[in-house]
């Protein structure tokens, strides 16, 4: 492993924004805080004195104390489903806070964020079968004795009635994608819509066959299904249909109303906030003569969660960037130059290309390269923090990492972060991909965002757009675009002219911006072609290139003909080893974006 010397220092630099609070002795106890230190499992040099906390990282043992009228917070409490994450963006793009756990996690998690209102989430299970996921003993109670609003979606809905002494059963038909309803005058819905139709997006076999004492049904499917209830004296409300799906086409206006008509919720989540808070944990975790690394790739994440710590610490901030031999064509050139000329922030090059292909020689499978790689980057980091040790007097604790709620949904979660009983697709290297006797504590200040929301954070911290807008990379970098054994033949050599040629391509013609992520794959398949009148058996190369809010869904973008024959023209024609080129039209599900 070589280490090349810092990028030069810091010019410009202004460590502490003035107009922040202080650094505080306490962590500060915003909902925010809590949970990203909970997921973080960092063990805190100043002990929280929230007993919340402790309600979480403890298992539920302590009793919180919850305020009375809940903070300005929607829990949901996922049971599942595809949309969960959904529910939580959505209520966010409302601008409020809202943030997901398990379904199951204990009565003592939900109090201990004090919530406004609960979501339920649909998912999967039936209300029926005695293995059906519920939420905690004493949840109705707790609710009703704190004026907490609970909405039930799909299953949630489902949940609802049947704890509350109604009857689900499978329906008599079933209700899969884009349904009318009916709807009339309530708390969900304004007069204005009232005797109207609206279109829902429905996915269920189940449903409320008689409803509990004290509701109403005040929406019907035109198959005649119940698609909306109300208690509104005991608060409780259900939505058969999901309202954070696109294709619920008033489905944003129902939440808007729950959230701020119903619940009097007030539209109070802002990216300044969050940074401000962001900013007081780091000063909470990080005590004055601390020292800590950050992860730096040059991405969209970790040049706003360096940017942020930066701001927080000044240089007692060392960004590290490690060269794992699976980086885009001069991605390191550009990333060492870019980060002197437009961050000024000092960034060490270390080049472990060697390290990392050794590790990964001969391995096939997807999961165990992306935990070698995770493994060999926590290697990198724990050598980096030695050998700044000489250099300071004292190891640094803390690694920062661009980790994201996404991120964290997709990996291998901890209890309580959500997820219930989906599975893990794969492990992100920062994540699930971690060894797990590592001794570096996490400092991730990113955890529970969207990637949209990141890049709003970073342009409040005048993070150029040119790192903001660009394409997602994921740190096992080609690993993942190489299916197979990386260091094969000239795989990653092949792989980078094509990704160059791909990608030049879509900026020259002006489509960067309106396309999420665009890459070439290396299939490791070999075809026959004809070239120059002689036969030939040589690669195959893919394009990949896919819209998506926020890479937990995705559309495959829609090239012209044209633009589409000139890139394969050009990479048949330039990249030796390469007789044939195809599109992957496959959205998110049923693949994923990476090929492995
Ligand atoms: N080559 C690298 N050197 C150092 N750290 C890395 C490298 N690649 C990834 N990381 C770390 O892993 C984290 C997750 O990677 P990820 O690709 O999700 O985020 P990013 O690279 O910061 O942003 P983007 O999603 O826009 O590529 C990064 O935020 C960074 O902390
Ligand atoms: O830093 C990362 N480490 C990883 O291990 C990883 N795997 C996928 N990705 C990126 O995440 C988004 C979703 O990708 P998938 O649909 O392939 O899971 C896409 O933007 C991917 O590029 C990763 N990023
Ligand atoms: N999408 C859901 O939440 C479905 C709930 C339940 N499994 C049903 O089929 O009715
Ligand atoms: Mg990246």
């Amino acid at each position: 492993m070589k280490e090349e010397k810092e990028n030069g220092p810091p010019q410009n630099y202004a460590p502490i924004n003035d107009s922040l609070p202080p650094p505080t002795s306490e962590a500060h106890s915003g909902p925010l805080t809590y949970l990203c230190t909970f997921f973080s499992h960092i063990s805190n040099p100043k002990p929280f004195t929230k007993a919340p906390l402790m309600a979480l990282t403890n298992g539920g043992a302590a009793t919180p104390t919850p305020a009375s009228g809940g903070s300005n917070l929607v829990l949901i409490l996922d049971y599942g489903s595809q949309y969960t994450h959904l529910i939580t963006r959505r209520i966010r793009q409302l601008s409020v806070l809202s943030l997901c756990i398990s379904g199951t996690a204990p009565l003592s998690a939900i109090t201990a964020l004090s919530p406004k209102a609960v979501i339920l989430s649909g998912g999967p299970h039936s209300v029926h079968l005695p293995s059906a996921p519920t939420f905690p003993d004493g949840f109705l109670s707790y609710v009703q004795e704190n004026d907490v609003h609970v909405l039930g979606i799909c299953y949630g809905m489902q949940l609802l009635v049947q704890k509350l002494g109604g009857v689900v059963d499978v329906g008599e038909k079933q209700e899969y994608g884009k349904m009318e309803i009916e709807v009339q005058e309530s708390a969900l819905y304004a007069a204005d819509e009232v005797g109207g139709h609206e279109t829902v997006w429905m996915s269920h076999g189940d449903e409320a066959v008689k409803l509990p004492p004290g509701f109403e049904v005040v929406a019907r499917s035109t198959q005649g299904a119940v698609a909306g209830i109300e208690d509104r004296k005991r608060r409780f409300y259900g939505l058969q249909y999901h309202p954070e799906v696109t294709h619920s086409t008033k489905g944003m206006e129902t939440l808007h109303r729950f959230l701020f008509d119903v619940c009097g919720l007030s539209a109070d989540w802002k990216m300044q906030d969050v940074l401000e808070e962001e900013i007081r944990t780091i000063h909470s975790m990080v005590g004055p003569n601390d020292h800590v690394i950050c992860a730096l790739s040059g991405g969209v994440d970790s040049t706003v969660a360096a940017t942020l710590v930066h701001k927080a610490i000044g240089d007692r901030l060392h960004c590290v960037f490690v060269d794992n031999g699976l980086l885009r064509y001069k991605e390191r050139e550009w990333v060492m130059s870019t980060f002197e000329s437009d961050l000024h922030l000092p960034v060490t090059c270390i080049d472990a290309s060697e390290q990392f292909l050794t590790a990964l020689k001969g391995i096939e499978d997807p999961e165990m390269k992306r935990k070698i790689i995770g493994r060999e980057f926590i290697a990198v980091f724990d050598d980096f923090a030695r050998n700044l040790e000489k250099r300071l007097g004292k190891r640094p604790e803390f690694l920062v990492q661009g980790t994201l709620y996404p991120d964290v949904i997709e990996s291998c979660p901890p209890p309580g972060s959500g997820r219930t009983h989906s599975h893990t697709i794969k492990s992100h290297h920062n994540v699930g991909g971690l060894p797990k006797d590592m001794k570096l504590k996490l400092i991730e200040p990113l955890k529970l965002l969207f990637k949209d929301e990141v890049r709003k954070l970073g342009s409040i911290l005048n993070v150029p757009e040119s790192f903001l807008k660009r394409h997602p990379f994921p740190g096992p970098g080609l690993a993942v675009r190489v299916i197979g054994d990386v260091t094969k033949g000239d795989a990653l050599d092949t792989l980078r002219q094509a990704d160059e040629i791909f990608v030049q391509a879509i900026k020259d013609a002006g489509l960067y911006d309106e396309i999420w992520q665009a890459f070439a794959v290396f299939p490791s398949v070999e075809s026959v072609g004809v070239q120059g009148d002689q036969r030939t058996h040589a690669y195959l190369v893919a394009l990949r290139a896919i819209t998506s809010e926020d890479g937990m869904t995705a559309d495959w973008y829609y090239f012209e003909h044209k633009f589409l024959i000139n890139v394969s023209n050009k990479i048949t024609n330039s990249v030796r080893g390469v007789n044939r080129v195809v599109l992957d039209i496959t959205s998110k599900p049923p693949a994923t974006v990476e090929w492995e």
